[in-house]
């Protein structure tokens, strides 16, 4: 059975107020208009205890310069859709009672909320690929970024390793400094980061963001140690791992690329011995891919993430734009109202999304 949204809204002169009930505690959310810029405040009413906390905020805090509206996902997230704003832009979660928040609140010894950037999507799940140096990921993943452009956006990936002759700063990398990527991992800035071939290799939240904030699914080609945090991590991916079809036939590739030295080649080899060996790590990867015939591997890559041929490629995006308005919740899904069509068309239109993952935003507060 449904829920019905147990939020409510009440505006004042220059001020709104939405409240959301969650176990013994009331969530109310202010937004003042008093200033140009707007800002958001939340307090926290503990009704066994009878008192007001105003927590400490952490994470990248939205705007909400307009109207929104609030419910509860579960016991530990408040889904927050703001009106009038571009859809990508629209989706907030704040964490209230999530891992992070718990881990937050015995640190800091106070009341602890965390805001994060709500993905909208089904069957977006990110996809995550791995496997040896020279394997053909790279090769596998501009194929389908070609086929599909407006479906897939690569996440752009930071390292110290040295641009190679035909790779572009910002579109294969960012190509950057220990020093530099070391002060963001601290500030949390990474969603996953690793030690590979003798270089730093991380993926940044943001790198993840701005693809899906355009409405594609993300692919990130990463190593077995990125995947493994990621599966840990609260993205919830699909994981893929390319096997070459002999160790011989690797080794072929990497030297016919012409990239690396024949040192760096003698370190990759090695490590792809302990890739290879990983690859069958319980739990972790979702599917294994053979590299032998490319056409054959790339019908297969595709077959794996749905992809129907006849299909082609479309720009369609799970939900239309538009103002939307929470309706109720059912189960995990959340029931979306679109007050645009209905003044339309005089019909409303009702979308089900899911959140479908979260970020645990970089602590700032
Ligand atoms: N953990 C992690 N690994 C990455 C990232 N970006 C690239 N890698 C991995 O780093 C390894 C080396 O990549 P690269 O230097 O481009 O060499 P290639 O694999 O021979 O093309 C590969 O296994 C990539 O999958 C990242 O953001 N995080
Ligand atoms: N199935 C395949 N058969 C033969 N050569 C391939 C195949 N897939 C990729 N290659 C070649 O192997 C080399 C390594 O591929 P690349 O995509 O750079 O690997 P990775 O990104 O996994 O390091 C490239 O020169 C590429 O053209």
């Amino acid at each position: 059975m449904g829920e019905e949204a147990v939020e409510f809204r009440v505006e004042t002169k220059g001020c709104q107020q939405n409240a959301v009930v969650v176990g013994d505690k009331t969530y109310v959310f202010s937004r003042s208009d008093d200033d140009s810029k707007s800002s958001v405040t939340i307090k926290i009413l503990d009704k066994q205890a009878q008192t007001w906390v105003v927590p400490t905020v952490l994470g990248k805090q939205p705007s909400l310069s307009k109207s929104m509206s609030a419910i509860p996902v579960n016991d530990e997230k408040i889904l927050i859709v703001e009106n009038g704003v571009p859809l990508i832009h629209s989706f907030w979660f704040l964490e209230i009672d999530t891992p992070f928040v718990k881990e937050q609140q015995k640190i800091k010894g106070v009341e602890v909320v965390v805001w994060s950037k709500g993905v909208v999507g089904v069957g977006q799940k990110p996809v995550v690929i791995s496997g040896p140096s020279g394997v053909g990921k790279g090769t596998l993943i501009a194929k389908l970024m070609k086929d599909y452009p407006s479906k897939f956006g690569f996440s752009v990936s930071h390292t110290t390793r040295s641009p190679r002759e035909k790779e572009i700063d910002g579109i294969h990398y960012h190509f950057t400094e220990q020093s530099k990527i070391e002060k963001d991992i601290s500030e949390g800035k990474f969603l996953e980061f690793a030690h590979v071939h003798g270089n730093v290799y991380g993926t940044s939240i943001e790198a993840v963001e701005s693809v899906t904030d355009e409405g594609k699914r993300c692919i990130l080609d990463i190593d077995v140690q990125g995947a493994r945090s990621v599966r840990a991590s609260s993205l919830e991916a699909i994981f893929i791992f390319v096997c070459p079809p002999s160790f011989e036939e690797l080794e072929k590739r990497l030297r016919a690329r012409g990239t690396e030295t024949e040192e760096q080649i003698q370190k990759r080899l090695r490590n792809a011995r302990a890739e290879l060996d990983q690859s069958n790590s319980p739990g972790l990867f979702d599917h294994l891919l053979v590299n032998d015939d490319l056409e054959t591997c790339y019908e297969n890559l595709k077959k794996l993430l749905s992809l129907d041929d006849d299909e082609g490629d479309s720009n369609e995006l799970s939900i239309k734009e538009g103002n939307y308005s929470i309706v109720s919740k059912v189960n995990s899904k959340i029931l979306l109202q679109s007050e645009t069509n209905e003044a339309a068309n005089g019909t409303a239109s009702m979308y089900v999304i899911f959140p479908l993952f979260l970020y645990e935003g970089p602590a700032i507060g």
